[in-house]
């Protein structure tokens, strides 16, 4: 009798669940679910109370409901009986975070703060913790704290202890309700199993806890400020599970909600970049992953720990046991080109999408791959959304260089394309330069997948042939992955995670190439990106800074 495993993916946007047999590693069924509430950034859902700028929260509820559609639902469309599957595990983006109660109740599910911002999951690019960022960063500078050189030099605003601290000074009331802050990915989890079990992956690479050393001491939490001086044992904890591991089982609660089983293994979550390096089947370093959707993230294995500066961090065991684990990203990849198609492109580009036949980013794409490289004398900087690596930044904004009269709309939506591309291999250079070899890239991801022209200007940038993973659900199917693994061999899944991805990872037989003629261009492009990157993002010219400073005080 075949074996099977579910993974669950949470993106920004949707969650989806793919069904996967385990022997083979073929995707059987799939389904998706939007969030209900999709991202709060203006409003909570009461539609009265306001978000500041760089909000953007979402609802738990959106979460369970996921589960609640998505398992039904792949099992009906496999014909697989819920007996048969041995294993599930999910993945998340992050850092997303959530405020609890002991018992798992979040807190903006409770009547007395469901009207307050800060009870609700703070998504990934919730960027509102900059001032603690920054903060934390000069503290940590000033006391040399070691754990700084892990995460590239400093800790984004995106990660956990700038979050918490949010919380803590602008809602002391919440932070001092929440038994526990804890990652999304860990929170669904423990819905599945009954008890809360934090990933490796998550503490290690977002709330700066470390395989040997574990969290920073309690001098830095409580120079940071006296409050949080135990923060770690009240609100986090000091006990952390390493990805492979189970979890738990699914409980008769769960049961009743996906239509799973009682006592089906459930694996340790993980997070959406890094459980995707065993599903395109990466086991061992020099291989870097790019997962292209919304953002980018860049996950790369290693032997030894080395510094790169503005890498988002370095974990040992973070994606694959036995490995350094190492993370960088660009907050703005996907959203870059939502923007644009939102803000800039005229009412006739969407008529002509229309009678195409085409999606907008299709016609944009179609329109862009006419123009030869250089041939629009425009150069941008990616950093819509803040500079994740390798500067950590979020107050860094965007920049359009070149336009005239003459520019058109597919000619901004290339510099873009490639902006995000200069960022890529920026980071390349980052590892390469401080000596971690990146030898073959592989790329996954929504982007990866939809946008073979996008892609074969990655190749031409970065001068390296990239491969695309096979599934158009990388993350769910890494998931299935540590399903399996969760469950062992002994019920019919593998041992370790390097067994299952001998398996069930692969990539297409096609790869993108990078044309001569287009690198030797973009050669000479990436230099001037390089020098508008240094000028605008290490100091020389604050003037985005000083147009944050000036919009804060008008609004
Ligand atoms: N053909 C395309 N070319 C470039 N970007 C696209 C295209 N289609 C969708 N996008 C962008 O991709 C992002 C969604 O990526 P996806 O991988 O599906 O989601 P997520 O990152 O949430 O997992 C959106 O920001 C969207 O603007
Ligand atoms: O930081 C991350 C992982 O460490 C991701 O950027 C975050 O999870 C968002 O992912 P996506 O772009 O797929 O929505």
């Amino acid at each position: 009798m075949g074996k099977y495993t579910i993974g669950v993916d949470y993106g920004s946007l949707s969650g989806r669940a793919v069904l996967v047999e385990v022997e083979s590693g073929k995707e059987l069924a799939t389904a998706v679910k939007e969030y209900t509430h999709g991202v709060m950034d203006v409003f909570l859902p009461d539609g009265q109370t306001k978000l500041e700028n760089d909000w953007a929260l979402q609802h738990p509820n959106d979460y369970l409901e996921v589960l609640q559609i998505t398992i039904p639902q792949v099992l009906k469309e496999s014909g697989v009986s819920a007996v048969d599957v041995i294993g599930v595990a999910i993945d998340f983006t992050a850092c997303t975070v959530l405020p609890i109660k002991d018992d798992g109740t979040p807190l903006c599910m409770m009547d007395q703060f469901s009207n307050h911002p800060h009870s609700y999951v703070k998504l990934w690019k919730h960027h509102a913790a900059q001032d603690e960022a920054n903060r934390l960063n000069e503290i940590a500078e000033e006391r040399g704290e070691d754990f700084l050189k892990r995460y590239g030099g400093k800790i984004s605003s995106e990660w956990m202890i700038p979050k918490v601290w949010q919380i803590l000074n602008e809602a002391p009331e919440i932070y001092e309700a929440a038994d526990q802050i804890v990652e999304a990915t860990d929170w669904v989890t423990s819905q599945l199993t009954g008890e809360i079990r934090r990933s490796s992956c998550t503490a290690g690479y977002k709330a700066i806890w470390h395989k040997q050393d574990g969290y920073p001491s309690k001098g830095f939490f409580k120079a940071l400020d006296p409050r949080l001086e135990n923060v770690v044992e009240e609100k986090l904890t000091n006990e952390i599970f390493s990805i492979g591991l189970k979890a738990g089982e699914i409980t008769e609660k769960a049961a009743e909600l996906t239509g799973l089983n009682p006592g089906t293994a459930v694996g340790i979550a993980n997070v959406d970049a890094h459980v995707s390096v065993p599903a395109v089947g990466i086991t061992e370093p020099g291989k870097l992953l790019m997962i292209m959707g919304t953002s980018t993230c860049h996950v790369l294995l290693g032997e030894e720990e080395k510094i790169v500066p503005g890498m988002c961090g370095v974990v040992e065991d973070g994606v694959i046991p036995g490995y350094m684990g190492y993370e960088a990203g660009q907050s703005c990849v996907g959203d870059h080109f939502e923007w644009f198609i939102d803000n800039c492109v005229p009412a006739s580009y969407y008529q002509e999408a229309e009678e195409s036949n085409m999606n907008i980013h299709e016609l944009l794409t179609e329109k862009a791959s006419r123009l030869q490289v250089g041939e629009s004398g425009l150069l941008a900087l990616d950093w819509w959304n803040g500079n994740r690596s390798t500067l950590v930044d979020a107050d860094l904004t965007g920049v359009l260089i070149g336009a005239t009269l003459l520019t058109k709309t597919e000619e901004i939506y290339r510099a873009l394309i490639e902006a995000t591309a200069y960022g890529t291999r920026m980071i390349i250079e980052a590892f390469r330069n401080n000596g971690v070899p990146v030898n073959e890239v592989y790329a996954c991801g929504g982007i990866a997948e939809k946008n073979s022209f996008m892609m074969q200007i990655y190749s031409d940038v970065i001068n390296m042939e990239i491969k695309i993973s096979e599934s158009s659900q990388t993350p769910a199917l890494g998931s299935a992955m540590f399903g399996a693994v969760a469950a062992g061999k002994d019920r019919g899944g593998y041992d370790s995670i390097t067994d299952a991805a001998k398996v069930m990872g692969r990539v297409k037989d096609d790869t993108y190439m990078p044309i001569n003629d287009n690198a030797k261009v973009y050669e000479q492009l990436y230099a001037e990106y390089e020098k508008l990157y240094d000028y605008f993002g290490r100091g020389e010219n604050n003037v985005m800074k000083t147009l944050k400073n000036i919009k804060k005080n008008m609004l």
